[in-house]
Parts: structure tokens; sequence; C-alpha cells
């Protein structure tokens, strides 16, 4: 059991690095809490794997260290780091039985073979792998082997954390979510730190308690996957949580108005002012389609815009606007009215995001 420290760690695959498009992670700083389900979440290529790989030892970072509960470890190979990690595709001994996988971590570090059997059959229980158990390796589908090698994970007790590298991929839809179940349960039953990495927001938020969101090699934000919803603190946050993602209008103070090209907004002085003094030339006012406020008929201090679509969704329905020059979203439930071919849009202050170069600044309410 562990707590993973990243203390200023960067990495590049390249040998003379000199801007930050060459480094696969950025400089950062991050603390794996013991006992924690964590999902590190992001794109394909925003260096997820890389990171992974940097805290089991299978790759040594440029600069920058990691710790196992204040004890520096970049020396130790991933076999001293008492780690445990389960890839993308399936690692299985396929002339082994599904028994001797599953035992075979155990047998390398000298466990007793009543301790082995006990586990053995505790984690093949968990995952359904009974009776599969006296098989060969070989003669598994690619869901049964997949699960195998996530048993392989699992079945030390004494490991300092888990680290899985989308295990799902494999796994057929249904079962998909059936494994994923499982590993919560199994995390609450051993109380093991989890990284789980992952590309799927669904997948982030019912595995973890708490979700690192990565974006170009950085952090962009670690949070409950509610907190990564209300409050996004990086644009990239906002499109990629959220289905749709979050609306951004590009703004700047004018004339003593907020401005979104040459659509004058509706929005209190508090975020007038917040935007006249923002002090960057990239400024942009976020709201969730959830949030917005939408009528169907003309209301005070509404922008007016353009209903190009609706999609219908059963309890509730997605709205594609355009206000002013820029494409919109807002979500609407099944008892409000449907605007027609205009909507007159609000946004609630509570509900809006200011994003100075891209980041989440606060605006001071009155
Ligand atoms: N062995 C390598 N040599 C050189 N560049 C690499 C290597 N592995 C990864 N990269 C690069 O580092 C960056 C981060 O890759 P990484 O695989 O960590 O991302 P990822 O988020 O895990 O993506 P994916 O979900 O596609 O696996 C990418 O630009 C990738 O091309």
């Amino acid at each position: 059991m562990a707590e993973i420290t990243l203390k200023g760690l960067a990495h590049s695959y390249l040998a003379a690095p000199s801007s930050p498009e060459d480094y696969a992670i950025r400089e950062m700083n991050h603390v794996w809490h013991q006992g924690g389900a964590y999902a590190l979440l992001g794109p394909s290529g925003c260096g997820k794997s890389t990171l992974l790989n940097i805290i089991s030892g299978l790759l040594e970072p440029s600069s920058g260290d990691v710790l196992f509960d204040g004890e520096r470890v970049n020396a130790l190979p991933p076999e001293a780091r008492n780690i445990a990690q389960v890839f993308q595709f399936p690692v299985v001994y396929d002339t082994m039985t599904v028994y001797d996988n599953l035992a075979f971590p155990l047998r390398n570090i000298g466990t007793p073979a009543d301790k082995v059997r006990e586990r053995v059959l505790e984690v093949a229980d968990v995952l359904e792998l009974t009776p599969q158990l006296g098989r060969k390796a070989k003669n598994l589908t690619a869901d049964e082997k997949q699960k195998v090698s996530m048993g392989r994970g699992l079945v030390r007790d004494d490991v300092s954390a888990i680290l899985f590298d989308e295990p799902l991929t494999v796994i057929d839809p249904q079962l998909k979510w059936k494994l994923r179940r499982k590993l919560k349960e199994i995390h609450q039953r051993f109380n093991i730190t989890m990284v789980y990495v992952t590309h799927d927001q669904l997948e982030a938020s019912t595995f973890a308690d708490k979700i690192a969101v990565m974006y170009q090699g950085q952090v962009v934000q670690f949070g409950t996957p509610r907190e990564l919803f209300e409050t996004p603190n990086h644009t990239f946050v906002g499109y990629f949580i959220g289905s749709p993602g979050m609306n951004f209008l590009e703004v700047a103070a004018r004339d003593g108005r907020v401005m979104a090209g040459e659509l004058p907004l509706a929005v209190p002085e508090a975020v007038h002012a917040a935007v006249a003094g923002a002090g960057s030339a990239s400024v942009k006012l976020g709201i969730r389609p959830e949030f917005v406020e939408v009528h169907a008929a003309p209301v005070e201090d509404a922008m007016e815009a353009v209903v190009e679509d609706v999609q219908d969704l059963g309890t509730y329905a997605i709205l594609s606007l355009r206000l002013g020059d820029t494409p919109f979203k807002a979500r609407i439930e099944e008892d409000e009215t449907l605007p027609r071919d205009r909507a007159w849009l609000r946004f609630p202050l509570a509900r809006l995001g200011l994003y100075v170069d891209e980041f989440r600044v606060e605006i001071p309410h009155e």
C-alpha cells in the first residue's frame, strides 16, 4: 500500500527536447493517495500510458522524482516497486491453466500454497472465472483472457498499487459494464490504490472517486466527476466532459459591454468587470448546455439565438443554436416549451465560467 507522489516530473522521448511540445509529460506535481480509486482520463496521445509506465518503472523520467510513501523509487526496477499493471491486451501464459496463471504472481514471491489457493479462488470468484480454473489459457476467449490478466493484477494483496491501462478495450460492451462494477467492488474490498487509464469519461466516472484529466502532457484538473462537470478548471475539461460539451464564447469588453464578436451579451456587471480586467486577448465565457436558461418567447435580459436543429432524446432535447456567429448548444427538459426557429437565452451568473488563457478564473461577485 502506498501514497504515490510525482514531484517535478517531466518526460520527453527526444534526446534533446527544446520546446514544451517536445515533452510527452510536461513538468507536473501530483499525489495519488493511499487507497484511492483514481482515473487518468484524456484523449489519445496526451501522455497517459507514459505516466503509468513511469510510475511502474517501465520508463525512466527525463527529470523529477517518483516517491512511494515519501521514498524515491526512480532507481528501482519494476519488479522491486511492488506495483501490478494490467495492460490493454491480455498478458497470460497460454500453456498454463487459468489457475496457474492466477497463482503465478503469488508463487513468484514464495507465497505458501494454502494462501495461494485461497487468493486464487477469491479472485476467480469475483471475476467469475471459477468454471474456467482448470482450462488452459490458450482455449479462452479474448474476454476471458483479459479477465485472467486482470486477475493476475489483483491477486497479490501486498502490492502498493494497481495500474490499469485501458483494460477493458478488448471486452465486449455488456461485460465491460459488469467488469467496471466488479473493479469498484474489488477496490472497496481490498482498499488498494488503483489508477485506471481511459479516454472514456463514462468509464472514468463509474470507476473513480477522483479523476485526473490529462491534456497535452499535463494534469489540467484533478477532481470528482461532479467538480469536473460543474466547475471545469480548463476549457479542455469543459469540452471533454459532458455530452455535448461546454459552450464557449470568445469575448471582449467594448464600449462598456461584453461582446461576443459583434453580439452584445446580456450578462451582469460583475462579468463585465471581470472580462475588462482579464488582461489577456484570450478570454472566454463558458456555460454548459444543461445550465442555459431557454425561453420560447422574448424575455427581459435575454439573448436571441437561431434554432438550427433539435435532437429529441426522449426525456430531454438538445438544441443546436447559433448565438451571433457562435454555434451553441442548450438542453431542455420534456416539460419545457420547445422553441421554434428562435430561442431567447439567459445565462445564470452562478453557472457561468470565465476562462483566461484557457484556465478558469473566478468572477468576483458583487
Ligand atoms: N516509445 C515512444 N517513442 C516516442 N514517442 C512516444 C513513445 N511512446 C509514446 N510517444 C509519444 O508520446 C506522446 C504521449 O503518448 P502516450 O502513449 O503516453 O499517450 P496516451 O495518452 O497513453 O495515448 P493512447 O491512449 O493513444 O495510448 C504521444 O505524442 C506519443 O506519440
